[in-house]
């Protein structure tokens, strides 16, 4: 296990390339790892920079279509690595560093999103922004932090300034670093705080590292595997936000515990314009069936409050809705089938497309602990998966005239984050996606559905 491993043995392993394989084995499972992560995060700020591994997500403008990564050199092994290794900085320029200190997940998460947003604004056009991920290697669990990478071509000394200017009042929370080309094309890291005591540190690339940063930044915080993690999250950002008390109080009114009865469960899922609802509707009715969607209706008011909020309190919401919703499953399915339009896949299979940068490659392997189900979550005996091609989503979504979301926005412009969307949704476990290939008529795909549920369920 991981967190036992010596500092050097895990190095070793870092320059090794190649997928990551999931080190946190099923037994302890995520949910465990996540409460204590909430309940014993850490603050890893000031000179432990030298000693972290660094993630920068893809960047196939940039020339590096997967994320990479960079950690200290520490041994002479790795002093063969040069400047070409870095794609920006082989094209001159300077890149920049900032992580994220702030021990707390909530107000760390609203720094992040905060400054994400300052440094779009302040930041010359040229300059690239990607999402930093890093941890030390003796402690990935509590250690991780997230930040951000910018590449300035022109190497202008005003970014800098305007670095330390918008930096100065998250001072306690933030660091920042520069990396520059030395005489040999080595890559040195210094600090960018005036008067710092740590000098500059020489970094090297490294092969991904294991555990990949970004399935832990999933694990950790972009999706939740426990109804216990999304309540301390709601809690901690309860102060801040009056409608997470709202929804505390409601999961306290809701038995999360109860079985489902002895009807069946059925979720529709799919990407927005699949025909979900069509079909959710028409199977209603065919089957006699309570229809509910998650979010649920109870919480649907207070959607757009949280899709506002930066991730770590969006996915906290949709979480809470899956457990809302399994209690109005359980009691619905004593009486009668039950069809839920979106459940727990659409919460991770978005999560997971968001937080993984780069091609379809990128997501971690089939059977990786992220596509694991909840242990604490009701599961519906079967799970439909509604796909249709690119083209025909398009229309659909144009013909039915309603305002695009954000994320549907995304979709469109971007082949690639619906490619992993859909590839997530197929690579979660227990219970896996029944696939049903939802371009014929509508008569024909209710047909095609109901076999399926006929044959799999008894209805
Ligand atoms: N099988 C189908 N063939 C053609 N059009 C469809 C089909 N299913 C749904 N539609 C249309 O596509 C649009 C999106 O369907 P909808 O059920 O709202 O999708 P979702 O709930 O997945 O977002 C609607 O205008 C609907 O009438
Ligand atoms: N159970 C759910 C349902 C929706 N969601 C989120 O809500 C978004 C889809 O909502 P939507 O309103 O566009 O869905 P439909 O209009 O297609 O039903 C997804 O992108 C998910 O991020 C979720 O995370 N969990």
């Amino acid at each position: 296990m991981l967190l036992g491993r010596s500092a050097a043995g895990l190095l070793s392993r870092l320059v090794a390339t190649g997928p990551a394989v999931g080190l946190i084995p099923r037994s302890c499972f995520i949910a465990k790892t996540h409460s204590r992560i909430m309940s014993t995060y850490q603050s890893h700020c000031g000179a432990d920079w030298g000693h972290r591994v660094f993630a920068v997500d893809a960047s196939p403008s940039l020339g590096h279509p997967e994320p990479f990564y960079f950690t200290a050199l520490h041994s002479k092994d790795q002093a063969s690595a040069n400047c070409n290794e870095w794609p920006m900085l082989a094209h001159g320029g300077t890149a920049l560093s900032v992580g994220i200190t702030d021990p707390h997940p909530v107000s760390a998460a609203r720094l992040h999103r905060a400054l994400g947003q300052q440094l779009a604004q302040v930041l010359p056009a040229t300059c690239q922004l990607l999402r930093l991920l890093s941890y030390l290697p003796q402690e990935p669990h509590t250690s991780l932090q997230r930040g951000f990478f910018i590449w300035d071509p022109h190497n202008c000394s005003s970014t800098q300034h305007k670095l330390k200017h918008l930096l100065r009042e998250h001072r306690q929370h933030s660091n920042c670093c520069t990396y520059t080309e030395g005489p040999q094309g080595e890559i040195w890291q210094t600090p960018l705080e005036l008067g710092s005591q740590t000098g500059p540190s020489r970094v090297v690339r490294v092969g991904e590292p294991d555990p990949s940063p970004f399935a832990l930044n999933i694990l950790l915080s972009a999706v939740y595997y426990s109804l216990s993690s999304a309540r301390t999250v709601l809690q901690e950002c309860s102060a801040c936000i009056p409608e997470a008390t709202r929804i505390l109080e409601l999961l306290d009114q809701c038995d999360t515990g109860t079985k489902k009865g002895r009807y069946p469960v059925i979720v529709i899922e799919g990407l927005d314009a699949t025909g979900k609802s069509t079909l959710t509707e028409s199977l209603r009715d065919c089957l006699k069936a309570t229809l509910l969607r998650s979010p649920p209706d109870c919480i649907s008011k207070w959607r757009k409050t949280f899709d506002d909020e930066p991730s770590l309190i969006k996915r906290a919401y949709y979480a809470a809705g899956n457990y809302i919703g399994a209690c109005e499953i359980a009691k619905a399915s004593m009486d009668s089938p039950v069809i839920v339009d979106r459940y727990w896949h659409s919460t991770a299979a978005y999560a997971i497309a968001t937080e993984i940068g780069g091609n379809l490659p990128s997501l971690p392997h089939c059977g990786h602990d992220i596509y694991q189900w909840p242990q604490d979550l009701l599961r519906p005996d079967l799970v439909i998966l509604l796909t249709v091609s690119d083209e025909e989503r398009m229309l659909r979504m144009r013909g039915r005239g309603l305002e695009e979301t954000k994320e549907e926005k995304e979709l469109e412009s971007n082949t690639m984050f619906r490619l992993k969307v859909e590839e997530a949704y197929k690579r979660i476990e227990n219970p896996q996606c029944v696939i049903i290939d939802a371009s014929p008529p509508k008569e024909s795909v209710l047909k095609e559905t109901l076999n399926v549920i006929r044959k799999r369920c008894a209805v």
